[in-house]
């Protein structure tokens, strides 16, 4: 460890990050001393309704990038090759539903929360349970958000772990409370500028580094790390074409069509076409910010590969290979550490400020509000800014908890949205598409798909073959690494990689089950959900049919009335 320790921050590095967090705190109050100085909850959960497409889509690009893919996708492509930036094709589907079914649907509504929606096509209960299910997959996720760049920092340059966690969380917990909605987005704007600058830069320093575009691509091309696209249909391989590629779909939708964080955004936007033009336009962002880091695995890997010292990489985890290769390339370039820290910190802030107010919004409007029909609006407001704090600083307490967490941190964030997004996309897929699904079908459906989930991925973890490593046949380079003393995760990554596939003994039964690719948690839950949702939905309402019939008749319509309402629900 002794390379490692030599790391260090220069003071213009230090000025930088300074810089950082408080340029987001000046945004932060800005937003809170102008405009209508955050004294409505229009103003403070919904931005006034007032946002033209480009902050709102550069905003969205930022709630679900965070440090986790900085780090965990250049990790991902220098163990497995370039198969996982497949994940792109799920872009073009993944975005297009939302922007042309799910977006004019919640925003002709004008609802503030999204699980509004589901008390106006089901019931409470099933609008209550929604919600329960968000705030829970939200704050684990943010977790795992504050926690990931502070990790990393600390085991590479031995700055102060919960140091960095308490900076970034309150940071964040202040400028969000402050300046609310406004503030979050325009703060994620300058955030996802400083992410993609700070990638950039290690770039075209890495390239420089390892002697060009031309070297580093005989090196990846030797060492096999490019991927040709994988149409093995196997459903327990992690990466392939139709893991990423379909069920990345649905990993998207339940992101960026049915999530509160999200969901916000579009509601925020001025005008429906705006809130559609911004869906749009994160298409090129996200397939930029996809391209980055996956250069970035490639120019790591070109780096690496064959070299000596390189055995120091055995000692450290998959989350931690970025931060040593930039702080071991940038050594003498001082302020480029700096701005890498920046984008690894940015990519942290845009996430969990986006989850503190979404957390509040839901809590308030879903929670709180229903309860007490008489708040004053200016009550509400200030309660909504008590949330916000609130659920930053247990962001910080369960960051605490984090410690348990398994070397991918990007695979813990995939598991996250799958196994509790999406349950929910299923439910809301429920609503909007199956006129005749009523609101027992829709608890009862949510209820299994919450419990497939954690049966599969509670499975997957205990019998830990969650997908197992995809292997990439002949690794070129791994002979010389494997010399190190190799101890960790990473190590035990590199070992697989290397055994020949013929000694990967296929799983059976439910062993096979529990093995299935994490990239299809979100579709295989939310089928649960509609399918399920679908039978009690048709024998709850038989059941109901026969009862109205024995008692004498009525209209056998009544039993439909979901169709009803589903059919308000579309001209209102
Ligand atoms: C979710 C996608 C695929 C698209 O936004 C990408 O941003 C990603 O890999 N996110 C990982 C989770 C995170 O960065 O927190
Ligand atoms: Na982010």
């Amino acid at each position: 460890m002794d390379a490692l320790a030599q790391m260090h921050f220069t003071t213009i590095d230090y000025v930088i990050f300074a810089l950082l967090l408080a340029s987001s705190m000046g945004i932060g109050l800005y937003y809170a001393l102008s405009g209508g100085r955050q004294r409505t909850t229009q103003e403070f959960l919904l931005a006034d309704r007032s946002m033209s497409c480009l902050p709102v889509s550069l905003s969205l690009i930022a709630t679900f990038q965070s440090a986790v893919a900085i780090v965990g996708v250049p990790a991902e492509i220098y163990t497995h090759g370039t198969q996982y930036w497949f994940i792109g094709c799920a872009y073009i589907l993944g975005l297009f539903i939302p922007a042309h079914i799910f977006i004019p649907v919640f925003y002709r509504l004008h609802l503030t929360s999204v699980y509004q929606y589901l008390e106006l096509r089901f019931s409470k209960p099933v609008r209550i349970c929604g919600t329960v299910t968000f705030i829970f997959q939200t704050v684990i996720y943010m977790a795992v958000c504050v926690y990931t760049p502070a990790l990393a920092l600390n085991a590479v340059t031995g700055f102060d772990l919960w140091g960095a966690v308490l900076a970034t969380g309150l940071v964040c917990t202040l400028y969000t409370t402050l300046g609310g909605l406004k503030a979050v987005i325009w703060t994620d704007v300058f955030q996802t500028i400083v992410m993609f600058a700070g990638q950039l830069a290690v770039i075209v320093v890495g390239v420089q580094q390892t002697g060009g575009v031309a070297e580093v691509w005989r090196k990846v091309s030797e060492g096999n790390r490019i991927s040709g696209i994988d149409l093995n249909p196997d459903p327990t391989v992690e990466y392939t074409f139709w893991t990423l590629g379909v069920g990345g779909v649905f990993l998207m939708l339940s992101l960026y069509g049915v999530n509160q964080a999200q969901v916000q955004r579009y509601l925020s936007a001025k005008t429906e076409r705006d809130a559609i033009m911004s869906c749009y336009m994160v298409f090129p962002s996200l397939q930029l910010a996809l391209a980055l880091s996956c250069v970035m695995g490639l120019v790591m890997f070109a780096r690496y590969c064959g070299e000596d010292h390189f055995h120091n990489l055995g000692v450290l985890s998959k989350n931690e290979m970025v931060l040593y290769f930039v702080m071991d390339m940038l050594q003498g370039l001082p302020g480029l550490s700096g701005l890498f820290i920046s984008c690894l910190f940015s990519a942290a802030l845009s996430t969990i400020s986006s989850a503190f107010n979404s957390l509040a919004t839901v809590t308030m409007e879903d929670l709180i509000k229903p309860h007490c029909p008489s708040m004053t609006d200016a009550r509400a407001t200030l309660l909504s800014k008590g949330l916000a704090c609130s659920y930053g600083l247990l962001c910080l307490a369960m960051a605490y908890l984090t410690h348990l967490m398994t070397d991918s941190v990007l695979q813990t964030a995939f598991k996250i949205f799958g196994m509790v997004g999406g349950p929910l996309l299923g439910v809301f897929s429920l609503g909007l598409f199956f006129p005749w699904a009523n609101s027992t079908g829709a608890l009862v459906g949510l209820g299994s798909g919450l419990a497939m989930a954690f049966w599969v991925g509670i499975g997957s973890i205990v019998t830990s073959t969650s997908g197992g490593l995809a292997a990439v046949s002949q690794f070129n380079c791994t002979a010389v690494q494997l010399s190190g003393n190799i101890t960790t995760a990473m190590g035990t990554a590199l070992i697989s990689t290397a055994m020949p596939t013929a000694t990967h003994s296929r799983p059976m039964g439910l062993q096979r089950f529990y093995s299935l690719s994490f990239m299809w948690y979100s579709a295989l839950n939310s089928f649960t959900v509609v399918i399920t949702g679908l039978v009690v939905s048709f024998l709850t309402a038989f059941i109901f049919n026969l009862r109205t019939n024995e008692s004498g008749g009525g209209d056998p319509r009544h039993s439909l009335s979901p169709v009803g309402q589903h059919a308000v629900l579309r001209t209102r």
